[in-house]
């Protein structure tokens, strides 16, 4: 096989409670992306659809992390990178997540598979440190394996794959403005309050058990995060107005996505998301805000070749 196509899907991390090791894969929207080989060595990206980023494999998330894997694997032969880019960078549902898997998965299934997932996902962690400043995984692990994530450790790396129970859906919506991940990291403390860890660590406990439960309602006392929503609400216009709209509609939970701007809403039921997504759009509607909203499934699958 010298070429293949991809779908590199969007993620939402964090899940509320459990910054830099919780994420899920979303099923609605992904990156596409085209990678083959060539009789140069080396990383060329060739095209870039949709959004203005870097064709230097050095800027791009997807050529340094193409960069880590030919650096580990030094095949005897190069490739080329087309990215289809669905997925607005700083939106806060994996952009750069969805460039650094997609192009190392891609390289991987060329060359005969000789890495595994937890390997891909520590390549591309060098990519996702180019766009935030650090390499966390939260997005990348529920691209690269599907369902929900936990990042139990970077270093080693070591990923749990949870499982993602039937009825969950997700609504999106994005107010469109831009919140660079490496400035949402930067305005977070460096130190936090024992009681606020004791809340948080018992919060990420629960939703992992609830996830393993089916129980939607310890899912729904679970999706709070008293250390980082705190700070970063501030940056997201009328997050509280979206977040009680959604709860008083019936939502499991309302959080950050990510980094943000995107805000992301749990539903038991598809049409209880439908309902929730034409709540929350009245808050934006109100304003001259541009938004755009979307529901999703879960995806369990994550990465594929299309
Ligand atoms: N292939 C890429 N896809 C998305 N963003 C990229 C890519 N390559 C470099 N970047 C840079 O990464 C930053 C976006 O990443 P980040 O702030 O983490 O947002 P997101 O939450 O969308 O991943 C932007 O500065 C963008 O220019
Ligand atoms: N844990 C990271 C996740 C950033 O997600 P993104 O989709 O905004 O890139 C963080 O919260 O900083």
């Amino acid at each position: 096989m010298n070429e293949i196509k991809i779908f590199s899907p969007a993620t939402v991390a964090n899940v509320s409670c459990g910054f830099d090791v919780l994420g899920f894969c979303l099923d609605a929207i992904g990156d596409e992306m085209v990678v083959r080989k060539t009789k140069e060595k080396g990383i060329k990206i060739t095209k870039i659809e949709g959004y203005d980023l870097p064709f230097e494999a050095e800027k791009n998330v997807a050529g340094v992390s193409a960069l880590a894997l030919i650096g580990h694997a030094n095949p005897d032969c190069g490739f080329e990178i087309e990215i289809y880019k669905n997925i607005k960078p700083g939106s806060g549902i994996g952009s750069s997540s969805a460039s650094a898997a997609g192009s190392v998965f891609a390289i991987n299934e060329l060359l005969g598979k000789p890495y595994n997932k937890t390997q891909l996902t520590n390549f591309a962690m060098k990519g996702e440190a180019l766009a935030s400043g650090s390499e966390h995984a939260d997005n990348l692990a529920p691209g690269i394996f599907g369902g929900f994530t936990l990042v139990k450790s970077t270093v080693p790396l070591e990923i749990l794959e949870l499982p993602t129970p039937s009825q969950l859906y997700v609504t999106i919506i994005h107010p469109q403005i831009e919140i660079k991940t490496s400035e949402a990291r930067a305005i977070l403390p460096k130190e936090i309050p024992l009681k606020d860890a004791i809340t948080q660590w018992a919060n990420v406990g629960s939703l992992v058990h609830a996830l393993h439960t089916n129980d939607y309602n310890l899912i729904q006392r679970s999706l709070q995060d008293v250390i980082v929503e705190p700070y970063r609400k501030s940056l997201i216009p009328y997050f509280e107005d979206v977040k009680s709209s959604a709860l008083k509609i019936g939502a499991l939970g309302c959080g950050i996505s990510g980094s943000g701007p995107s805000i992301f809403v749990l539903t038991k039921g598809k049409q209880k998301a439908k309902d929730v997504e034409e709540a929350i759009k009245t808050v934006y509607s109100k304003t001259d805000i541009e938004f755009y909203t979307f529901t999703s499934a879960i995806n369990t699958e994550g990465i594929k070749i299309i």
